[in-house]
């Protein structure tokens, strides 16, 4: 092992970069989140040639901008462009006061593997993903203490589900279940860490009654009216205490994986009367973002090997399924509506499969 970094620790640096509002160096083209841009880095930016502008496919179809390249869109920025202007592109906070921003020209042809990468990055930051992309040029230079990265590991890095290693866990007593332990799980590549609370002592050798349980700051914490989050996580945990056993996984995938800043600009548009789904797409994102396998991966490492899974969302099923976990039952998990998520459960319902 030496002290050059590896892949993950270079994707991992590169990702903080972004959120700092730091280009990164992609198969020697330029790139930087519009979102963390500021005014004096966009001019530096402009000194080393004429960017495009990197979309999701998803934010496209609300731009009305063509995506010739399949899930992305390559935006020409105009010579003028401003930051307002580019900012207007990555968010879709003011889309409705303010509708168009065309008309839009988009590229054709050439490698797209350098802008693909560059949106699987400000994703995995959980940042909007619109992304300024400078083509390699003479005038493009290597840029001394910029991160650099090649596209093609990049895009299969973050393809890659990241090894997890236990790093600490300890009982804790639970309102629902006095014999718990927490057990925190720490991916190798910088991302946030995961839990698992481990209730009674589960037989290895059976299905455990489990649950895979994504973060809900305002769910989970505040009491949100809007979602069924902190009721069920609350149910689970009851039903594990009843039960003397269970395993509940706290996977800190906020807003269905697009972090609890995108989930709140979601909340705004769902505010302007848009659904839950039609939301994240607006924002570019896919409607689900979370990535199942580290499920999987922490269930194996806990040492169960089947599950009576509490959920009412069959892709949870069928991914664990898919990963080597056998799910013996699936155990409905419903709890009470109210005004404010009846619409929610409904889309869910309509949309994402939830059997509700
Ligand atoms: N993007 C986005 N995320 C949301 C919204 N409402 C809730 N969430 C997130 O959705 C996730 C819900 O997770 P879960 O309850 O584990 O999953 P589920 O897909 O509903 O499936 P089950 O509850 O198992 O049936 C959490 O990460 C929430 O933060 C929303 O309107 N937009
Ligand atoms: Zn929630």
């Amino acid at each position: 092992m030496t002290l050059i970094p590896t892949l993950a620790e270079t994707v991992s640096r590169a990702r903080a970069d972004l959120r700092m509002g730091l280009p990164v160096m992609i198969g020697g083209q330029l790139a930087a989140a519009v979102e963390t841009l500021s005014q004096p880095r966009l001019q530096a930016i402009l000194a080393l040639g004429q960017p495009v502008l990197a979309i999701t496919e998803r934010r496209a179809e609300t731009l009305k901008a063509r995506a010739y390249d399949d899930g992305l869109a390559r935006v020409q920025v105009p010579p003028d462009a401003d930051l307002r202007w580019l900012r207007a592109l990555a968010d879709p906070a003011d889309d409705l006061r303010v509708p168009m921003k065309g008309p839009l020209f988009t590229a054709r042809d050439g490698d797209t593997a350098p802008h693909r990468a560059a949106l699987g990055l400000a994703k995995s930051a959980q940042l909007l993903p619109a992304m300024l992309v400078v083509p390699a040029s003479p005038q493009l230079g290597p840029q001394p203490g910029l991160t650099e990265l090649a596209p093609g590991p990049l895009l299969a890095h973050l393809a890659q589900e990241a090894a997890m290693a236990p790093v600490a866990a300890a009982r804790l007593p639970l309102l629902a279940a006095e014999n718990s332990r927490l057990h925190i799980f720490r991916p190798d590549d910088g991302g946030a860490e995961h839990y698992a609370i481990e209730i009674g002592d589960p037989p290895r050798d059976a299905p455990v009654l489990a649950r895979l349980h994504s973060a809900c700051f305002t769910g989970d914490v505040l009491g949100s009216l809007k979602c069924d989050c902190g009721p069920q996580l609350h149910a689970a945990l009851n039903a594990m205490g009843q039960a003397g056993q269970g395993v509940l996984l706290y996977l800190n995938q906020e807003g269905r994986g697009i972090g609890l800043a995108n989930k709140m600009r979601a909340y705004d548009l769902q505010n302007q009367g848009f659904d839950t789904v039609e939301a994240n797409h607006r924002l570019g994102f896919e409607d689900d973002e979370r990535d199942f396998r580290i499920g999987a991966a922490l269930l194996k490492r806990l040492g169960f090997g089947a599950v009576r899974l509490m959920t009412n969302n069959p892709r949870k099923v069928a991914m664990l399924e898919g990963h080597g976990i056998a799910v013996t039952q699936r155990v409905p998990l419903i709890t009470a509506r109210n005004r404010h998520n009846t619409g929610y459960l409904d889309t869910k319902a309509e949309k994402s499969g939830h059997l509700l």
